[in-house]
């Protein structure tokens, strides 16, 4: 089975207002596109779709630059998906997901009852039921009460077997409330799943206020230390933060000895309750003899990720009195970020003598100390 989501982010965001089209509006510290993006990347979830403004140059230089696959938007958000649909051609894609942008609230759990929902039908989504009474009204005046049973706010993701909505959308274009509809008219069986009251899709300037207060009590922020020493020994070069700087001597270790990089993935490994290098890579193991440090570093990257976390930033402090590390410091700060997925700007690596004192001052190695924060996506 190979899982698939779409996102669809062509929209003006016209209800919204704010100058900026909704989904790149900032929320609770990062765009809301990011939030929304960072809900579906999930262990199950092969391919992640994102569906951008045709005219919008800017974010198809950025999206263009990661793994996420890109569809242009189209007129309606019918249209949007049906390209988005068409993106996944040819991936071997068995079933879909299909969420707006303006849902960054959306939980993996959510995500993932819709997904099982699909084991038994050809389409889930999730639906609330309307809990308030419904009036009729004109100019401000109700003019009757509606009967609510039966009655269910529709939320996205949507979840569909590919074929059989991919078939739906090429056969039904025009407007559709949702893809509820189109895989309705193509004669498919929708089940519902229990939606969430936290699923909210913004669509007014007020829904960012309540957004922000729902990933505001979400937020579970974790941080990890790491700390490293390794000694010197004979060599002309050292390795630091994934860098290679020549120096009259070189850091002895069973790996590459690089004691940066090493602090880093303790401290995200430290941020995970999940121990530290060694218990992942035993030293004992020779498989990983002067291996590079960039393993172990994405190692615990992923482990993160998979754990449902982002790394918001990372603090590392190299500790000798040579190699100098100024000159080389923008490098490793390009390099680490590289290996773990992050902008520069989340990756800070600086340096301090120990004053000549103790044994780094004597210069018989170099120690590191680093602190990883980390978010729940
Ligand atoms: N042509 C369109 C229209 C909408 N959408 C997406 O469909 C979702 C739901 O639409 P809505 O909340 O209505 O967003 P907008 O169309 O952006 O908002 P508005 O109607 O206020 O302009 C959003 O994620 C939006 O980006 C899209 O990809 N392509
Ligand atoms: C798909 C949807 O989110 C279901 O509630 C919704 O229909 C899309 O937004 P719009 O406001 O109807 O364009």
């Amino acid at each position: 089975m190979t899982i698939a989501a779409i996102i669809v982010a062509a929209g003006r965001g016209r209800r919204a207002g704010g100058g900026l089209p909704k989904q790149w509006r900032p929320l609770a510290g990062r765009r809301v596109v990011d939030w929304t993006l960072d809900r579906f990347r999930l262990p199950e979830i092969a391919h992640l779709v994102l569906v951008l403004p045709p005219d919008n140059a800017e974010a198809w230089a950025e999206f263009g630059a990661t793994d996420l696959l890109l569809a242009k938007g189209g007129a309606e958000r019918a249209d949007s998906v049906r390209n988005g649909l068409r993106a996944l051609e040819g991936r071997g894609v068995t079933r879909v997901l299909i969420h707006d942008v303006a849902r960054p609230c959306v939980s993996a759990a959510l995500i993932r009852a819709v997904l099982e929902s699909l084991d038994s039908h050809d389409a889930a989504a999730p639906g609330l039921a309307v809990s308030d009474a419904l009036w009729s009204g004109t100019d401000g005046i109700v003019e009757g009460t509606r009967d609510r049973m039966g009655l269910y706010a529709a939320q996205t993701p949507q979840g569909f077997h590919y074929d059989l909505i991919r078939a739906a959308h090429e056969a039904r274009t025009g407007e559709a409330a949702d893809d509820v509809e189109v895989a309705r008219a193509a004669g498919m069986k929708v089940a519902i799943v229990p939606g969430a009251a936290d699923n909210l899709k913004i669509t007014r300037a007020e829904d960012f206020a309540r957004a922000e207060r729902i990933l505001g009590h979400d937020m579970d922020v974790r941080l990890g230390n790491g700390y490293d020493v390794h000694r010197f020994g004979p060599g002309d070069h050292v390795i630091l933060c994934g860098c290679r700087v020549p120096h009259g001597r070189g850091l002895q270790g069973h790996s590459d000895a690089d004691v940066g990089m090493h602090a880093v993935t303790d401290a995200i490994y430290g941020a995970l309750a999940q121990g530290d290098i060694g218990r992942h890579f035993p030293p004992s193991d020779p498989q990983w003899k002067g291996a590079a440090s960039e393993i172990f570093l994405a190692h615990a990257v992923k482990l993160a990720r998979e754990q449902g976390y982002r790394i918001s930033n990372i603090d590392c402090t190299l500790v000798c009195e040579h190699p100098k590390i100024g000159p080389h410091a923008a490098d490793m700060q390009a390099e680490m970020a590289r290996i773990m997925g992050l902008e520069p700007d989340q990756v800070s690596i600086k340096a301090t003598t120990s004053e000549r004192l103790g044994f780094i001052g004597r210069e018989e190695g170099i120690a590191a100390i680093a602190t990883a924060c980390l978010v729940r996506t």
